[in-house]
C-alpha cells in the first residue's frame, strides 16, 4: 500500500474528510488502518495528529502527495469495527469525524505520553540487537523508517512489546518509579564495584538484577515491599544507576473487591428470561430484548446468567450501567460472578487507571466489560452480549459534542458483532417500550418481586391539606409517624428530596433580590466545604455576602430546602437516629459514594437521606420504609418528558422498600395528588402509565410519535443571536415538508450561559428526507461565521429541553 487516506485533527467542516497522503516505502506494511501517525497539514511547517482510516495503493489525486511524517502508534488503536463506527456516529450526530475518533479512545491518548519497547523474547538475536543490552528505550522520532520496520515486525511476532507512559496529565495519579538504562552486565559491574560498606546499594542492585524484567517499579513499592530506602535510590540516581520517572499507577479500582458469588436457583420469570436471550446468543441474533421487570423481580441475576452463556461461548459482553450508577452495587456483583476477567470504566476513574482497563480490554485480558455511557466503545471482540441496564437513564445520552445516545451505538454494536441487546429496566423509556409494542424488540416482562414479596405500600400524603399545610418543617405527620415506627423496629429508611438542582441558592428576603452569576443567568449555589457561593455553569466563586447587595438588608439568606436542612430537621425529630446524607457535597471526594452505601448497607445508620443518586439500583434487606418530601419538583419541569421523569423517579424510588424478607411502605408528599404519573407510580403500574403519556405524546405530537431535533443558537450579543436564529429557522422551512412542526426561535430556560445567549429552534417530524442534509448544509454555512462568535450545536433526539 502507498497511500493512506487519513482524517487530521482539525476540528473544522472543511477539514471533515479523510485527506490523503503518500506512505514512505519504509512504512510500507506498517501503517494500517486504525493507527495515529503525524503529518504536515496546510501551508507551513506544521504537523499534526490523524488517524489511518484506510490504506490503498492508488490515488485519484493528479498531483504529488505529502508523506506521513511518522507512526505515532506502532499497533493500531481503533479496530476496524470502531474506524466503522466513526463514520456512522459522525453522521448521526452532525459531529466531525475527528471527534467521534478521539471519542472513542481513553483521554490520557490524548494526551502526550511517552512510548518504550520492552523485549519479551531475550534469546532473539534481533532484539538483543535492538535493545544493545539496555531495558528499554523510548520510541521517538529519531527512530528511522527501518527500525520502526523492525520494532513492528518484533511486535506482531511478539518478541517485544510497546507500553506507554504517561507524561504530563492534569488530574492524573502519577507515580514515580524506577527504571535502569543498564543492562544486566552492566549492573552486576556496578555491584562488583561498590564499596562493601555501601549495604543499601547493593541491595538495590541486587533487586535490580532481580527485577530488570518488571521494571518500571514504582518506588513505594520499593520501599515498602523491598525495604529500600529513598535516599538509596536518590543515590543510585546520582551514580547513574538507575533513572526516576513518572507511570501512571497501575491498580484495581477502589472499593471494587466482592465476595465470590455462585449462580443463584432462578425463578419461573427470570429462566424464562435467561432461556430466550441464550437462545439469541447461540443463533448469534441482533436482536434487542426489552426487560420490563418490576423492582426487585432480580433483573441482576438475567443478566449475570446470560453474561455467563456467552463467556462459555467463548465470547464477550458489555453491560453499561448509567452515570449515577457509580452504583458500586451492580459492579461488586458483576465482579463477584466473573471476578477479574471484569473491566470496570466509569467515570469515577483517573484517566490513567482508565487507559489501564482499555489496555486490558484491547489486549484481550478480559471478557466482561462494566461501564458508564462511555464503555460502549470499549474495545472487546467478539462480544456475544450488550446489556443496558436502567435503560430509562437519560444520562446514556452525551450533553457534549459527539450528542450520542449509548442505547444507539450498542444497537449498531449488536448487528456488527451478531450478538442480541438486553434493555432492562422497571420504568422503560418509552421510545423503548413503545418499539416494543410495535414488535422491533422483544419484550419480556417480569411481574413478580423475588420471594413472591409484594410491591410496597405506598401512601400518597396531600400537602394541601389542613394538617399539613400548618407544620412547620417538611415532614408530614404520616412521614412522622411511619419514621417512628421504623426505627422503633430498627430497620432503616430512605428519604428522598427530589431537587431540581442539587443545592441552595441566596435570596434576600426583605426585597427578593436572588445572588446570580456575574456571567450566566442562574443563580450561584452554596458550597459548603468551599466556603462560597459558586456557578454551576462557568466556575464562577464568590464569598458568601453578609447582606443583601441590593438593599443591605442583613435578610439574606439560604433558600430551597436543601439537604444540609432536612438532615437538620431529621436530628430535631429522631435526635437517636443514625443519619447518612448522600449528595453533591457528600460525594465529590472519590469513592464517597460507595463508602457512604456500605456504610448503609452494613446498617450503620438508620437514615439514608438524599437527592436524585440515591433513587435507583439500591437492594438493601433491611429498608422497609422509603419517604420522598417534594414528589413535585420533577413534574414542573419545562420538559416533554417531566411526567415521565417523575413517573420514573418515584416509582424507582418505591422499590427500595421491602425488598427481602420484610414488607415495605412508601410514603409521597406530594402537591399534586391527583397527576396521573404519581398516582401510577403509587401503584407502581407502568403499564397504565405508558398508556396515560403515550396518548398525551400523541396528543402534542411528541417522541415517539415524532422524532425531535433540537437546534441551539449562541453568540454573545443577544440582537445577533436572535437574528441568526430566525435565519436558521428560514434555512430549515425551505426543506421541510409542512407536516413537521417548527417551534421557536426561543431563549432556552437559562438563556445565558459564560455570557453567551442561548436560543433554540426545536423541530419535530415523522418524515424528512431532506433534514439531514439541509442541517450539513446549515453547520458548513456558519463555519464560516464562527469567528464572529457563533455557535451552533444540533441535538438529535434531546433527552432535556430546557
Ligand atoms: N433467583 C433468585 N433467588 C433468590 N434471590 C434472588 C434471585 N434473583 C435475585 N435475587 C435477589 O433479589 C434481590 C433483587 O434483585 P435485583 O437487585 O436484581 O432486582 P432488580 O430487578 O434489578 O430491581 P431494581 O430494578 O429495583 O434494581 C437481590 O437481592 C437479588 O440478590
Ligand atoms: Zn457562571
Ligand atoms: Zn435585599
Amino acid at each position: 500500500m502507498t497511500v493512506a487516506e487519513i482524517i487530521v485533527d482539525v476540528p473544522t467542516m472543511q477539514t471533515n474528510r479523510p485527506f490523503e497522503y503518500s506512505i514512505p516505502e519504509a512504512l510500507n506494511d506498517v501503517v494500517v488502518p486504525g493507527m495515529r501517525v503525524e503529518v504536515p497539514f496546510g501551508r507551513g511547517k506544521r504537523k499534526i495528529q490523524g488517524f489511518v482510516m484506510k490504506t490503498k495503493d492508488q490515488s485519484d489525486f493528479k498531483g504529488k502527495l505529502k508523506p506521513i511524517s511518522r507512526v505515532i502508534d506502532l499497533k493500531p488503536v481503533l479496530s476496524n469495527e470502531m474506524l466503522q463506527l466513526s463514520y456512522w456516529l459522525a453522521d448521526k450526530t452532525y459531529s466531525f469525524q475527528i471527534s467521534c475518533l478521539q471519542t472513542m479512545l481513553p483521554s490520557v491518548m490524548r494526551a502526550k505520553y511517552k512510548q518504550y519497547a520492552i523485549p519479551l523474547d531475550k534469546t532473539d538475536p534481533e532484539v538483543l540487537n535492538l535493545f544493545q543490552g539496555q531495558a528499554t528505550f523510548e520510541i521517538t522520532n529519531s527512530l528511522t523508517d527501518s527500525q520502526i520496520r523492525l520494532i513492528n515486525r518484533l511486535r506482531k511476532n511478539e518478541k517485544i512489546d510497546l507500553r506507554y507512559v504517561v507524561e504530563n496529565k492534569a488530574q492524573q495519579i502519577k507515580r514515580q518509579a524506577v527504571m535502569t538504562d543498564l543492562n544486566i552486565i552492566q549492573l552486576h559491574e556496578a555491584k562488583n564495584e561498590l564499596r562493601g560498606n555501601a549495604k543499601s546499594q547493593v541491595k538495590l542492585l541486587d533487586f535490580l538484577i532481580q527485577h530488570l524484567n518488571d521494571l518500571p517499579v514504582e518506588m513505594s513499592e520499593l520501599q515498602k515491599n523491598f525495604g529500600i530506602a529513598r535516599s538509596a535510590i536518590k543515590t543510585a540516581e546520582k551514580n547513574k544507576l538507575l533513572k526516576i520517572v513518572e507511570v501512571t499507577k497501575l491498580r484495581k479500582p477502589e472499593g471494587i473487591n466482592p465476595e465470590k458469588t455462585t449462580k443463584l436457583e432462578l425463578t419461573d420469570e427470570q429462566q424464562v428470561a435467561v432461556d430466550q436471550i441464550g437462545q439469541a446468543i447461540s443463533r448469534e441474533q441482533p436482536e434487542t430484548f426489552l426487560i420490563e421487570g418490576v423492582t426487585g423481580s432480580g433483573k441482576t441475576e438475567v443478566y449475570l446468567q446470560t453474561i455467563e452463556k456467552a463467556l462459555q461461548q467463548d465470547k464477550t459482553a458489555l453491560m453499561l450501567v448509567p452515570e449515577i450508577s457509580l452504583t458500586p452495587q451492580m459492579v461488586n456483583r458483576v465482579v463477584g460472578r466473573f471476578g477479574n476477567q471484569v473491566a470496570v470504566l466509569h467515570s469515577g476513574l483517573s484517566s490513567g487507571e482508565r487507559y489501564d482497563e482499555w489496555t486490558r480490554i484491547e489486549n484481550g485480558d478480559v471478557k466482561v466489560v462494566v461501564g458508564a455511557r462511555s464503555a460502549v466503545f470499549a474495545p472487546l471482540q467478539r462480544i456475544g452480549l450488550i446489556i443496558i441496564d436502567e435503560e430509562h437513564e437519560a444520562s446514556y445520552k452525551q450533553d457534549d459534542n459527539p450528542r450520542y445516545n449509548a442505547r444507539d451505538v450498542a444497537l449498531w454494536r449488536s448487528k456488527v458483532n451478531h450478538c442480541p441487546v438486553v434493555l432492562g429496566s422497571a420504568t422503560p423509556s418509552l421510545e423503548s417500550r413503545a418499539r416494543a409494542e410495535k414488535g422491533v424488540y422483544h419484550l419480556i416482562r417480569m411481574k413478580k418481586r423475588i420471594n413472591n414479596q409484594n410491591l410496597p405500600h405506598v401512601q400518597i400524603v396531600d400537602m394541601r391539606d389542613a394538617e399539613n399545610s400548618s407544620i412547620k418543617g417538611d415532614f408530614s405527620p404520616v412521614l412522622k409517624n411511619n419514621l417512628q415506627a421504623t426505627l422503633e423496629n430498627h430497620d432503616q429508611a430512605i428519604i428522598l428530596l427530589n431537587r431540581r438542582g442539587y443545592s441552595s441558592f441566596m435570596m434576600c428576603r426583605e426585597c427578593g433580590f436572588v445572588l446570580k452569576c456575574p456571567n450566566c443567568d442562574v443563580s450561584l449555589t452554596y458550597h459548603k466545604d468551599l466556603g462560597k457561593m459558586k456557578c454551576h455553569y462557568c466556575g464562577h466563586e464568590e464569598p458568601v455576602p453578609n447582606s443583601c447587595p441590593n438593599c443591605r438588608s442583613k435578610k439574606i439568606g439560604f433558600y430551597g430546602t436543601g439537604t444540609q436542612n432536612i438532615e437538620q430537621q431529621l436530628n430535631d425529630l429522631f435526635p437517636e437516629a443514625r443519619v447518612l446524607r448522600m449528595d453533591v457535597d457528600t460525594t465529590r471526594r472519590k469513592g464517597a459514594h460507595a463508602k457512604i452505601l456500605q456504610k448503609f448497607g452494613s446498617h450503620q445508620a438508620d437514615i439514608l437521606l438524599g437527592t436524585q443518586m440515591i433513587a435507583k439500583g439500591l437492594d438493601f434487606p433491611d429498608v422497609t420504609l422509603v419517604g420522598v418530601i417534594n414528589a413535585d419538583t420533577t413534574l414542573s419541569l419545562a420538559d416533554f418528558r417531566a411526567s415521565e421523569r417523575t413517573f420514573q423517579l418515584l416509582t424507582q424510588v418505591s422499590g427500595r422498600a421491602g425488598r427481602a424478607k420484610k414488607t415495605g411502605r412508601v410514603v409521597i408528599q406530594t402537591f399534586n395528588p391527583d397527576h396521573y404519573a404519581i398516582k401510577d407510580a403509587a401503584k407502581q403500574d407502568y403499564e397504565t402509565f405508558f398508556k396515560q403519556e403515550m396518548y398525551l405524546r400523541h396528543q402534542s405530537n411528541y417522541t415517539p410519535y415524532y422524532f425531535t431535533t433540537l437546534i441551539s443558537v449562541a453568540n454573545k450579543d443577544e440582537g445577533q443571536t436572535l437574528k441568526q436564529s430566525y435565519w436558521l429557522k428560514k434555512q430549515l422551512q425551505t426543506a421541510l415538508s409542512k407536516d413537521a412542526i417548527l417551534l421557536g426561535p426561543s431563549p432556552t430556560m437559562i438563556s445565558r450561559k459564560q455570557n453567551k445567549y442561548y436560543y433554540q429552534i426545536i423541530v419535530k417530524y415523522k418524515h424528512e428526507p431532506k433534514l439531514h442534509d439541509k442541517l450539513l448544509e446549515i453547520l458548513n454555512e456558519t463555519q464560516a461565521d464562527a469567528k464572529k462568535g457563533f455557535t451552533i450545536a444540533i441535538d438529535n433526539e434531546p433527552q432535556h429541553i430546557d
